[in-house]
């Protein structure tokens, strides 16, 4: 348990008979940038929440550094949170807020103006130190929110939709400010639905659909659970291509086109070069109409939209 930032184990949240977070089994490596995907009421706030120390679990446990934490404040001196909603407070400036927050973490007064200052260099605010917070552009308010997470020098940072509102530019920015952090030997873990901003900066990934963990690993992990794919698309004869497809050699399960795309057919397959050519030499000798085949790449994406699609279909975590 000693190489693990945070466990959790048979984590639940219930918020009167809806169970909102359902035995969540966690592991988060030390050191490691943890991306928690997972569609909108998927449950990512309220395990953050309850990772934080700030909502009580209705039943399971949560370990910080192989810890048990029985006591908010244990949690709270261990993580640093940034909310997916942050309000800052008008006619403060921007030192005046870090140095409020400061105060409210016991930070004696010697060392409260190094303490600022070098939060304000980290998150690239120095300039900006005597400007209202109110003043502040989206992205140096996230930053600013971020630095405030920081305050106490906690082992874990857990972000909530950090990247959410901001422009290319800005989570370029963030993306950098994270990788620093990770540096100093932070533990990351931040949720997002901006799937493709994560595949790059993620060491590792936990994906949640309905309160439940699907998935959590390395992308490496991930791609051994989901099935790789074939997409054809047909212009006519949809019954005829799906029954020939279905016959060849590779070929795992034809799936229904979607509503949104009624003549493109998504095909799990696990042949290889060879057998995929033959299909396509296949399908054109019985002369459908195909106006395009390819097969599918291991994105993130595709990934996450596989085990939240399955999810019920298949075994869980
Ligand atoms: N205080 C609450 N009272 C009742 N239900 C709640 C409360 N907070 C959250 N829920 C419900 O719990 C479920 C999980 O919500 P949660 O905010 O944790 O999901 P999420 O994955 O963070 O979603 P999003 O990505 O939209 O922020 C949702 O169905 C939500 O409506």
């Amino acid at each position: 348990m000693s190489e693990l930032a945070i466990q959790t184990v048979d984590l639940l949240r219930r918020y009167g008979k809806y169970t909102a977070v359902n035995k969540l089994n966690l592991k988060i490596t030390l050191g490691s940038i943890f991306g928690f995907l997972g569609p909108n009421g998927a449950g990512k706030t309220t395990t953050l929440r309850m990772l934080a120390g700030l909502l009580e679990p209705s039943s399971g446990q949560v370990f910080l550094h192989g810890q048990l934490i029985q006591k908010t404040s244990t949690a709270a001196a261990i993580v640093g949170y940034m909310p997916d909603f942050f309000g800052v407070y008008d006619d403060l400036r921007v030192w005046e807020y870090l140095d409020f927050y400061a105060r409210c973490h016991g930070i004696e007064p010697a060392k409260r103006k190094s303490t600022v200052d070098g939060l304000l260099d980290l998150v690239d605010l120095s300039e900006k130190r005597n400007a209202f917070v109110q003043h502040l552009s989206r992205g140096m308010q996230q930053r600013l929110c971020l630095a405030h997470a920081l305050v106490h020098d906690p082992k874990i940072l857990l972000l909530d939709e950090p990247a959410s509102g901001l422009d290319p530019q800005a989570r370029v920015e963030l993306r950098e400010l994270l990788r620093t952090l990770r540096d100093m030997g932070k533990t990351i873990i931040l949720s997002s639905h901006i799937l493709n901003e994560l595949e790059d900066i993620c060491t590792d990934f936990g994906i949640m659909a309905r309160g439940e963990l699907l998935a959590q690993g390395s992308l490496e992990t991930l791609r051994q659970r989901s099935r790789p794919a074939l997409q054809i698309k047909v212009l006519d004869d949809l019954d005829r291509a799906m029954r020939l497809i279905a016959a060849q050699s590779g070929v795992l399960r034809v799936l229904e086109p979607a509503e949104a795309t009624p003549m493109l057919i998504e095909v799990e397959f696990d042949g290889d070069e060879q057998q995929a050519s033959q299909l396509l030499l296949n399908l054109a000798r019985a002369e459908l109409p195909i106006a395009d085949f390819h097969r599918e790449d291991d994105s993130l994406e595709r990934l996450f939209l596989q085990l939240v699609n399955n999810h019920g279909l298949e075994e869980r975590v």
